[in-house]
């Protein structure tokens, strides 16, 4: 199967392979070609160039993209898609004057989703999941992080992780799973830490290791929440079951927990609403993707991450949603570019590298996602006629993105 787009106005984030993330003052930069083609054979990327060279073959389909864009799909690293009902009460009781941590200390926050979630069918829980996948899909993210972690039980820890295993099977999107069961200490727990961390160490993970529900390990490193001591123990438990650790961190108080996830080798730190002059040190030369979560700070009105200083400074940055019942009700990446143009002061450019090449790094798949790159997977996104590319984050409440191509088929 042939597919051959035409005409390309602008072909974007197009990169030789071995290029695995931007940083600093590179994420400024966002190789294009003018006038371009684009060739896909089957589900891979398998030629580009301007018009000039555009070979002359019979392909099976070709897709005319006169005025229009083409891009990489958005690569979302970081969110809690499976989820069961809704936290819409917390939302009016925000806007009444109560903080996130309010809720949370009354009984509210993760702990309400995880009551729900526990009271719900596998059955009901794809049901209601599929549904946000689907969007996103029509959305144009193109591969996604999705973690457990309304569980807090074995069961619903398990539940959660079959249930993403599932849509992985049922939808062309890549999907990546993360247990999260050390997302909130439990009623039961709430005195008994010892006893939270040994169910997870003890019980959950030989289980998800066996059933190999899971790629990574999270926890939320917080104050309140996990120590930097208890995230250390997840870290290093996880590792010891293969699951590179990839942390919430830094959301409300900065506790020194990004320097150990960089020492456990963390795949990616995020959130970062909070960082200190400390953890942009100790960020740099290392392999840790800091990951910046705009939606969250613009729902919960938290203040953005300071992404000027970070890439000032040298570091990459990635972008995601955090798609959450809680404090993201939104899985829309183009929402999230935007934000982080008009919040954070990152330009179209850093955002859009920050979106897909740099999401890709976060999410272990930059070897075959997040650039335009022979070999890649064509999963690709056809915008409408635009003037510029800057109309992306520009139209921040509209979605341009006319066509969706995932694995080399159109979806949308
Ligand atoms: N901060 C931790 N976890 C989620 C929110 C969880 C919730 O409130 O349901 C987040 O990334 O924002
Ligand atoms: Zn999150």
């Amino acid at each position: 199967m042939i597919t051959l787009i035409t005409n390309i106005k602008e072909l974007l984030q197009v990169r030789e392979p071995g290029v695995q993330k931007v940083a600093g003052a590179d994420m400024a930069q966002l190789p294009a070609i003018q006038n371009a083609y684009l060739l896909i054979e089957n589900d891979t990327i398998s030629d580009f160039g301007p018009m000039t060279e555009c070979p002359k073959i019979n392909a099976d389909t070709v897709i005319d993209a006169t005025g229009r864009t083409v891009l990489p799909s958005w690569i979302d690293s970081h969110t809690h898609i499976v989820y069961a009902g809704n936290r819409v009460q917390e939302f009016v009781d925000r806007i009444n004057g109560l903080t996130y941590e309010e809720i949370a200390n009354r009984g509210g926050g993760i702990l309400n989703s995880a009551k729900r979630l526990n009271e719900t069918s596998e059955e009901q829980l794809y049901e209601e999941s599929k549904v946000r996948l689907e969007e996103v899909i029509r959305q144009g993210t193109g591969a996604v992080e999705i973690k457990s972690g309304y569980g807090l039980t074995v069961e619903g820890e398990i539940k959660m992780l079959r249930v993403i295993q599932r849509l992985r099977d049922n939808y062309p999107i890549t999907i990546k799973a993360t247990f999260l069961g050390a997302h909130a200490f439990p009623t039961e727990f709430k005195e008994n830490h010892e006893g939270y961390l040994n169910l997870i160490i003890e019980e959950m993970l030989p289980k998800i290791a066996e059933e190999n529900l899971a790629d990574y390990i999270d926890a939320f490193c917080e104050t309140g929440y996990f120590s930097v001591e208890e995230t250390e123990r997840i870290m290093k438990a996880g590792k010891y079951y293969g699951l590179i650790p990839k942390i919430h961190v830094n959301q409300f108080t900065a506790i020194e927990g990004i320097a150990a996830c960089v020492k456990h080798g963390a795949l990616s730190v995020d959130h970062l609403e909070i960082v200190t002059d400390e953890d942009i040190e100790v960020l740099k030369d290392s392999g840790t993707m800091p990951v910046a979560l705009p939606s969250c700070s613009y729902f919960i009105s938290i203040p953005y991450t300071p992404a000027r200083k970070m890439i000032q400074a040298g570091l990459p940055l990635a972008l995601a949603t955090d798609f959450n019942p809680g404090t993201t009700p939104s899985g829309n990446m183009n929402f999230v570019v935007a934000t982080a143009c008009i919040k954070m002061k990152m330009t179209p450019e850093e955002a859009i590298n920050a979106a897909t090449i740099n999401g890709a790094y976060a999410m272990g798949i930059a070897e075959t996602h997040g650039s335009i790159t022979k070999g890649k997977k064509a999963n690709v996104l056809i915008t409408e006629p635009l003037h510029s590319y800057y109309e992306l984050p520009y139209a921040f409440g509209s979605n341009r993105i006319a066509t969706v191509l995932l694995n080399g088929k159109i979806v949308q």
